[in-house]
C-alpha cells in the first residue's frame, strides 16, 4: 500500500504573500481527489509533491521515505505529474519519441524501451499516431500522449493536475477508467478537479484546500452532504444534488444520477 503523509510543511513563493501550511495530511487511499477554489493552493501542493518547489518547513514521506532524499531516478519512479497543459510536457520530434524519452529516464534496455512505449501508446489509443510530430495532435490526443509519457515509467503514484479539461467525451471515459484501474492496480491516483460531478462519481475520499490550508479530507458523500462547508468553500455539490433539492425539494446526498434512482427505487 502507499502512503503519503505530509508534516508541518510550510510553503511560501518568493513573489506572492500566498501561504501554503498543512500541519498534518495522510494519504493512504488510491483514489484521491484535490478540491478548492482557484488559488487555494492545490497545484502548488502537486509541486511541493514532485520536487518542483522545496517546501520552507515541514516534511513530506512517501511509504515512510523522506521525499528529500530519494535520487532523481527514485522520485520519477515514485511521483508522475500530468499537467494541466499538455503543451508543457511534450518536446519531441514524434509522439513516440515523447514516450521514449521518458523511460529512457529509467530503463537503458533498448527491447524494454521499445515494448513499454508500444504498451503506453497503445494504452491510450495512439499507437496510429506514433509517426506524428506532438504539436500537430489535437488538444485531446495532446494530453492523451502527455499521460502515455507518465504511464510509460509506471510511477507508484500518478498526479493529474485538472484531467479531464481539454479532453473530449470519449477521452475523459478512457482517462476516468485508465485511473480507476491504477488504483486497482494499487498505484495510488491523485487529481486535482473543478468538476463536482466527476469528483462525486469517481473518488473514494477528496482533500479541500481554502486559503493553503486542509478544511476537509474523507468521503466526498460527507463533503456534499454538509451544506454549511461546501458553501463555505465555495465549491458546487453535484448537479443531480441539486436538481433533487430545486425539482423535489429533497436535500439527501446524491453522487451521481444513479445514485438518486438507487434510493428512490429502495423506497419504492
Ligand atoms: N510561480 C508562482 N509565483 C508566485 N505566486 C504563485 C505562483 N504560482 C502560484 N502562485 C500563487 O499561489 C496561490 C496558489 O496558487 P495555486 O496555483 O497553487 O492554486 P490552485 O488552487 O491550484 O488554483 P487554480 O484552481 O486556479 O489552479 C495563488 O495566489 C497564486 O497566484
Amino acid at each position: 500500500m502507499t502512503s503519503i503523509q505530509i508534516d508541518g510543511l510550510k510553503y511560501q513563493y518568493p513573489t506572492s504573500d500566498f501561504k501554503l501550511a498543512i500541519d498534518q495530511l495522510t494519504i493512504t487511499e488510491n483514489l484521491v481527489a484535490i478540491a478548492g477554489q482557484n488559488g487555494a493552493g492545490k497545484s502548488t501542493l502537486f509541486k511541493l509533491l514532485t520536487g518542483l518547489v522545496h517546501p520552507q518547513a515541514g516534511e513530506i514521506h512517501i511509504n515512510h521515505r523522506d521525499l528529500a532524499s530519494l535520487t532523481p531516478e527514485d522520485r520519477l519512479k515514485t511521483i508522475g505529474i500530468v499537467f494541466q497543459d499538455p503543451s508543457s510536457q511534450l518536446f519531441n520530434a514524434t509522439v513516440e519519441k515523447e514516450v521514449a524519452w521518458s523511460v529512457l529516464q529509467v530503463e537503458t534496455d533498448a527491447a524494454v524501451v521499445a515494448d513499454t512505449v508500444n504498451d503506453a501508446l497503445a494504452t491510450v489509443g495512439l499507437t496510429e499516431l506514433k509517426d506524428k510530430n506532438p504539436f500537430d495532435l489535437s488538444m485531446p490526443e495532446k494530453k492523451l500522449l502527455s499521460i502515455a509519457t507518465v504511464l510509460a515509467v509506471n510511477p507508484q503514484i500518478y498526479l493529474f493536475d485538472e484531467p479531464m479539461i481539454s479532453l473530449d467525451w470519449p477521452s475523459q471515459q478512457l482517462v476516468t477508467h485508465l485511473m480507476q484501474h491504477l488504483a486497482e492496480e494499487k498505484h495510488q491516483v491523485i487529481a486535482i478537479t473543478h468538476d463536482m460531478n466527476w469528483l462525486a462519481a469517481t473518488f473514494a475520499k477528496v482533500d479541500v484546500l481554502a486559503d493553503g490550508q486542509v478544511i476537509f479530507e474523507g468521503k466526498p458523500e460527507t463533503f456534499f452532504g454538509d451544506s454549511a462547508l461546501t458553501q463555505k468553500t465555495g465549491l458546487m455539490t453535484p448537479r443531480i444534488m441539486q436538481i433533487a433539492q430545486e425539482v423535489f425539494d429533497d436535500s439527501r446526498v446524491y453522487l451521481t444520477p444513479e445514485d438518486y434512482f438507487e434510493k428512490h427505487s429502495e423506497k419504492r
